[in-house]
């Protein structure tokens, strides 16, 4: 009886949030104020981590900025402070494990507070075929994409889960929920990310630790320099998917983050392709993606790596 009960319950609720989720792709639900909270932005120096900066501050929280390279994660700051804003800059390496430690812990000291929102937003990509792709590329794609995520999350979920308070943010990709040729070092690592962040939203929801939300980001080619040369067909990419503007991919991910939205596939179109590989034969999807050009997409993206490598060892010589 107490089955039934349940089952009727489950239903109800499944029909319940398919309704609530599609009312609210019209009609956005209030966003939440994030003023006087402590954000902390990974690959805080580049692309998309820089924007992120300008967009946590715009609405009112304090940065703290990690990257790997000094002089970006400053001018990072410079942007944030000529906004108005208050930055914090750590130079980082997130697949060092002790350096995340010491580095979380000299944060709590500095600042006297925790952090409540964390952005794992740092990324790299090996751009080379699989064969010819050295082991330390592909080690580093699983550090950089995968493992730094574990060591950040165990650095500051503690100080969330007491308060029951926060918000883990992952910038994964929609090459973490699909795939493509030659990109088997991201590809396997966002595939990771994905999995990771989706089993700590259980281990979190689970344990009914419902003060701290969590985000799934997974945008498409966002025109930071990261995947410059990858193409699609050109008729597909010109009246269907564009390469994202890195502005537009980071308001909507925002739009996400405040009203606590569990995954974000940017633009909304590639949730198409996501759940055609769920559903079709892998054969249908192998002649879509022959169609579309996106068997070879990163052809040309590994010709343009490999030419602005041989350029730098040029200029290097
Ligand atoms: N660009 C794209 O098309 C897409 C990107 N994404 C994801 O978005 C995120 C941001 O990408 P994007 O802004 O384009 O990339 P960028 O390369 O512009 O920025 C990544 C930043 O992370 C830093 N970084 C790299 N390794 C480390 C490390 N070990 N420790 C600390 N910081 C590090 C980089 O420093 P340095 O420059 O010195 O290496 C850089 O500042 C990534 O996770 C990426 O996978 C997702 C979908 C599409
Ligand atoms: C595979 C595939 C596509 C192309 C996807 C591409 C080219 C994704 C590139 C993503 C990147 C570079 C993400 C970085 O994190 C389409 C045309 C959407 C539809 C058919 C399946």
């Amino acid at each position: 009886m107490i089955f039934l009960m349940d089952l009727q319950m489950m239903v109800l609720d499944v029909i319940y949030f398919i309704i609530r989720n599609s009312i609210r792709v019209v009609l956005r639900p209030r966003t939440k104020p994030i003023d006087g909270e402590l954000v902390l932005i990974t690959g805080a120096g580049g692309g998309l981590g820089q924007i992120f900066a300008q967009e946590f501050t715009k609405h009112g929280a304090e940065v703290v900025l990690w990257d790997i390279n000094t002089s970006s994660n400053e001018q990072t700051a410079k942007l944030v402070r000529e906004k108005g804003g208050k930055a914090y800059t750590y130079t980082v390496d997130v697949t060092d494990r002790q350096d995340v430690y010491r580095n979380a812990e000299l944060v709590r000291r500095d600042l006297g507070r925790d952090v409540t929102m964390l952005v794992n937003n740092a990324g790299v990509v090996a751009g080379e075929r699989m064969l010819d792709c050295p082991d330390e590329m592909i080690e580093r794609s699983m550090k950089v994409n995968c493992h730094a995520l574990f060591w950040t999350v165990k650095a500051f979920l503690p100080q969330m889960k007491a308060q029951n308070h926060g918000h883990i943010v992952t910038i994964a990709s929609v090459l973490g929920l699909f795939s493509t040729a030659c990109v088997e070092d991201y590809c396997a690592s966002k595939f990771a990310a994905v999995g990771f962040h989706e089993s700590l939203a259980h281990e979190l929801l689970a344990d009914e630790v419902d003060g701290v939300k969590t985000t799934l980001v997974c945008p498409y080619i966002v025109d930071t320099g990261m995947f410059a040369g990858c193409k699609i067909r050109e008729e597909v990419e010109q009246f269907l998917l564009s390469p994202l503007d890195p502005q537009y991919c980071v308001e909507q991910a925002m739009n996400a983050i405040l009203v606590d939205q569990p995954l974000v596939c940017i633009p909304r179109l590639t949730y198409l392709p996501f759940l055609s590989r769920a559903l079709l034969p892998w054969e249908s999807n192998v002649v879509t993606y022959r169609f579309m050009g996106s068997d070879k997409c990163m052809y040309p993206f590994i010709e343009a790596r490999k030419q602005l490598l041989l350029n730098n060892s040029v200029k290097v010589e």
